[in-house]
């Protein structure tokens, strides 16, 4: 097999959902294929084709996405398949690398994507940098701890999420610069997060919404489905599902989530997409009744360690040697010094002796804040050439609060 990777246009548009949709071996709805066309930049979609044959492709969106001191750009990476007819011969080898040089020409620093399987991605120099937790809490232990916030001036309103699109754009905006791993919304984006097809009801009924307000205006939202259910002796037994809340202060935040947790007929409330320091972990009596779960949540890779590193702030002030291990991507495989400090940092190729070695992969795990490079030393991917260096640079790249994107893209 002989591969040609080009860009796609309009034109190649049936071929590229054919191989989604053979390589997750599932439709795609005509108004996700919509949606995901309006969001598309061909410019920057990729397609492996052997000889006339599409038989990979992928794609990246410009994203604003928030990172430890503010928002950079970054390459979200998305739509990866290939044909089953074609896997394992090295076609996602091929984007994979294409792509990353593509990234580095253009000047965009930092990856990011989720993957549809934790296996797939480490090989290409992505690191799990964000986790995400799943809660499954029985309405019966959403009790709070005693000391938990009330604000008397805050008050609930329901709200038809088409109608409050404006309001949840606000707190939203004012909410992104906030945690690590959150992206800028176009409105296309929006129109994603409050769809409303059948098919994107999963069973569990129309959009619903909830806003916290003051006079002063919105303090956060809710978005849920309520899936209605009685059991055979007639007790109501209905699942409310998060999609997603954000409060812009913690009597919000909790107010927000006593509606959640408190709706009637409803038995359990599932959560997806949670971030690992949810504060809701502090705000339950008893947190066991989270039944928490535990995943990978972004996917970053460093594509260009001069520019990512001084790209975002520092906890600490760090001055050390990282001697980077980069396969894919040749130009970040060699000594750097990182100088930092809360301030700001730089970033400068050395020929000094390292004070640390790692893969490129760890870099992208530590580059949102939620990795502490002192456990992947444990693990033994980082190698510590100078006693005390990965602690001092696993003290400058944590950051506050946990990074998590929260929506898949
Ligand atoms: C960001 C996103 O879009 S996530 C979505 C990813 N896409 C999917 O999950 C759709 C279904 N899967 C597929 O389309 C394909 O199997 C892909 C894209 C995951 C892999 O494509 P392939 O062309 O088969 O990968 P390629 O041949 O380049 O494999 C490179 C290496 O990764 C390994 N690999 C690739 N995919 C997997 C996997 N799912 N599980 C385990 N190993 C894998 C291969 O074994 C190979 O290892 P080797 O170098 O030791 O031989």
């Amino acid at each position: 097999m002989s591969l040609t990777l080009r860009p796609m246009t309009e034109g190649d548009w049936s071929d590229w959902i054919a191989v989604d949709e053979e390589a997750f071996g599932a439709p795609i709805p005509p108004h996700r294929e919509e949606r995901f066309k309006e969001n598309t930049e061909f410019e920057r979609s990729l397609g492996a084709y052997d000889g006339d044959l599409l038989v990979g492709a992928t794609a990246v969106f410009s994203f604003t996405m928030t990172v430890p001191g503010g928002p950079i750009p970054v390459g979200g990476v998305t739509a990866v398949g290939v044909l089953p007819s074609h896997r394992r011969r090295g076609v996602l080898t091929a984007l994979m690398t294409r792509q990353l040089a593509d990234l580095h020409e253009r000047g965009e620093a930092v990856a990011a994507l989720y993957a549809s399987e934790a296996v797939i991605y480490g090989r290409f120099g992505y690191g799990r940098a964000a986790d995400t937790m799943t809660f499954d809490i029985p309405r019966s232990g959403g009790a709070f701890v005693p000391h938990a916030p009330a604000d008397p001036s805050l008050r609930l309103r329901i709200v038809r999420p088409a109608e409050a699109r404006e309001v949840f754009e606000k707190v939203f905006d004012a909410a992104l610069g906030s945690r690590p791993g959150l992206y800028a919304r176009t409105p296309a984006r929006w129109d994603g997060v409050l769809g409303d097809h059948e098919a994107d009801q999963g069973g569990a009924g129309p959009l619903r919404a909830v806003v916290a307000e003051d006079d002063g205006g919105p303090r956060g939202y809710a978005l849920f489905r309520i899936k209605a259910d009685w059991t055979g002796n007639n007790l109501p037994d209905g699942e409310l599902r998060l999609k997603e809340v954000f409060g812009l202060d913690p009597a919000a935040y909790a107010l927000l989530w006593r509606h959640l947790l408190d709706r009637d007929l409803v038995s359990r409330i599932k959560a997806w997409n949670r971030p690992a320091d949810d504060p809701l972990i502090h705000l339950l009596a008893d947190a066991r009744q989270l039944n928490a779960g535990w995943l990978d949540d972004l996917w970053v890779r460093v594509v260009d360690v001069e520019r990512a590193l001084p790209a975002r702030r520092y906890s600490a002030p760090v001055d050390v040697v990282i001697e980077v291990e980069d396969a894919v991507c040749p130009w970040n495989a060699r000594r750097w010094r990182l100088s930092a400090d809360v301030s700001g940092a730089r970033c400068t190729p050395v020929d000094d002796a390292a004070d640390l070695v790692l893969p490129v992969s760890v870099l992208g795990a530590a580059y949102l804040g939620g990795r502490p490079l002192a456990a992947l030393q444990a693990a033994g991917v980082v190698r510590e050439a100078r006693a005390g260096a990965v602690r001092e640079l696993s003290a400058a790249m944590a950051w506050d609060p946990a990074p998590c994107a929260g929506l898949i893209f």
